[in-house]
């Protein structure tokens, strides 16, 4: 044998030493304790595509089911790139989302939390997230809804509800993510120009999280381009906006007027470009997710004619002891007359699971993790992991709701139904739980009434919703003869992932007119 064969025999052997052991390595990460079982799968892209392939809307990711039938509720894998540890155990999650800070620190995807900035409140932990998350409440929390939102909230939704009306079939998520904009951006920036208040308004509407989501190469492609040039814009604009207002000196009643205030409190913890930010992603994240929830609602609704006509009966019920009526939904009647709506709403967002997973790093080296219905002695993860929390898994449990899948409000009757638990987690749990779950309840509750006090519909019959477990829920198109639109359109249309999956055929019924709304 040449000395040449015999230098590439060595380099080839040398090499497939070399992966063998960098492969090894990457399927037996170093842990100082015990690891949770699992597989890290192919190096560098790990269990990506498993976890993300799109699944129907009436089942858990066959991947997450896999993985716990063969290890449990935590196990390890590699999404991303990133190694990850996996929980669906509902002590688990809570646990972990309460030791936010101190165990563990919010950490989401780039991707996901990037274009926002970095000043963006993902960011912040401590101190400053708490100020961020109080300067936040000022806007959204209760005090606030009651005084100044619910009722221009009601108006709004009326007039966009009723302009709909005019047309054949409507888009829910689209009309209710552009009613928040138009009666939420005066609240907070109230001085506009009405050219400028558009474009803003332009800018909120063209943020989405679904990019991130969609199981779409295409669609994912133009979301994030969209995404990434409504924060550009959007940004640029409110720094304007608020570079004026400053110097301006003049005094509104609005948002930026608070947040201006928080401003110039000695020792304040946040700079502008954070105050900044913050009104940004506000704003978008209001309609991105608040459309989402009505949309859903509406679709379970529209399905379950018992569930209708119980909605109709209570809100029916308000409007006939209403005594100003020509009056909107009142503060009174959200909070103590609509107990069948809340119980709507929580059915909805359980079986929807807008938030399917919640990540977090792990902060402390050796933290040591214990699964209570597992005889193990605990688990270590080391520091610099993420943490993955599923509370979908548990929202979809049989054993701890009866038939997970059917949407069953009564399930919820006699129960607690404004605050979170570890088997209802929709809105988070520790510090970091959601500062828009009042809002978002309350708008969809308002635009529930006026929907069933005012019109007949029923639900396209063209689309469906499917599950892209990086997210949730998405759209595909389904084939309907009838309402199927001409083929230049369906490109369209299928890209838009959550307008066509739940557009509604409404017809008035109040006037005696019969029309049916188009998209
Ligand atoms: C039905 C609609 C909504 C759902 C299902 C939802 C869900 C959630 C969840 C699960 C979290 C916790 C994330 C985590 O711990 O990693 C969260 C946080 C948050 N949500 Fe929502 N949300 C909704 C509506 C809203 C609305 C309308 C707003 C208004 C701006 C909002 C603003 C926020 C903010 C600011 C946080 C971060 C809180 C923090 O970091 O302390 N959400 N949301």
């Amino acid at each position: 044998m040449s000395l040449l064969w015999f230098v590439g025999l060595w380099v080839i052997a040398l090499v497939v030493v070399k992966i063998s052991h960098w492969w090894y390595q990457w399927s037996n990460p170093k842990s100082n304790g015990k690891l949770p079982p699992g597989s890290m799968g192919f190096p560098i892209i790990g269990e990506t595509f498993d976890y993300f392939k799109p699944h129907g809307f009436y089942e858990i990711s066959p991947f997450i089911k896999k993985k716990m039938l063969r290890y449990g509720p935590l196990f390890r894998t590699n999404i991303l790139g990133v190694k990850t540890v996996v929980s669906t155990d509902m002590d688990v999650n809570l646990d972990i989302l309460r030791h936010e800070n101190k165990y563990f620190s919010l950490s989401y995807p780039d991707g996901l939390t990037k274009p926002l900035g970095k000043d963006s409140f993902f960011f912040k932990t401590g101190n400053i997230h708490k100020h961020i998350k109080h300067i936040s409440m000022r806007l959204l929390g209760s005090e606030n809804l009651k005084r100044k939102i619910i009722k221009d909230m009601d108006c709004v939704t009326q007039e966009h509800l009723s302009l709909k009306a005019k047309q054949q079939r409507f888009d829910v998520k689209d009309a209710v993510s552009n009613l928040i904009t138009s009666h939420l951006t005066p609240k907070v920036i109230s001085n506009l120009k009405p050219e400028t208040q558009s474009k803003l308004i332009k800018n909120f509407n063209a943020f989405s999280f679904d990019w991130f989501r969609t199981s779409y190469k295409l669609s994912a492609v133009r979301g994030l381009y969209n995404t990434l040039w409504a924060c550009k814009d959007g940004m640029q604009m409110m720094k304007d906006i608020y570079a004026r207002r400053k110097t301006s000196r003049e005094k509104y009643d609005d948002f930026l007027e608070t947040t201006l205030e928080e401003l110039e409190k000695e020792g304040s913890l946040v700079n502008e470009d954070v105050i900044v930010c913050l009104i940004f992603t506000l704003c978008c994240i209001t309609q991105d997710t608040t459309s989402k929830a009505t949309c859903m609602a509406v679709k379970f609704v529209s399905e379950n004619p018992k569930v209708l006509a119980e909605l109709k009966r209570e809100h029916e019920a308000i409007l006939a002891s209403r005594e100003d009526k020509q009056g909107g939904v009142t503060w009174e009647e959200y909070r103590h007359k609509m107990t069948f709506t809340n119980m709507v709403i929580n059915e909805s967002l359980r079986l929807t699971n807008l938030a399917p997973m919640m990540f977090r790093k792990v902060v402390q080296d050796k933290l040591t993790i214990f699964c209570a219905n597992i005889s193990t002695p605990g688990y270590t993860i080391p520091a610099g992991w993420i943490v993955m929390v599923i509370p979908s898994v548990v929202h979809l449990d049989s054993e701890i709701y009866e038939n997970p899948f059917e949407f069953n409000p009564w399930r919820w009757e006699g129960k607690e139904l404004r605050s979170g638990s570890k088997t209802f987690m929709v809105f988070g749990a520790g510090v970091r739980q959601c500062a828009g779950s009042e809002f978002a309840r309350l708008q969809i509750s308002i635009f529930l009434h006026h929907l069933v006090t005012t019109y007949d519909f029923s639900l396209s019959k063209d689309c469906e919703v499917v599950r892209a477990p990086g997210s949730q829920a998405s759209a595909r198109v389904a084939r309907n003869p009838e309402t199927w639109p001409k083929r230049e359109e369906v490109a369209r249309m299928t890209e838009k992932v959550w307008r066509c999956d739940q557009s509604q055929q409404l017809q008035q019924n109040r006037t005696g007119h019969s029309q049916r709304l188009r998209l």
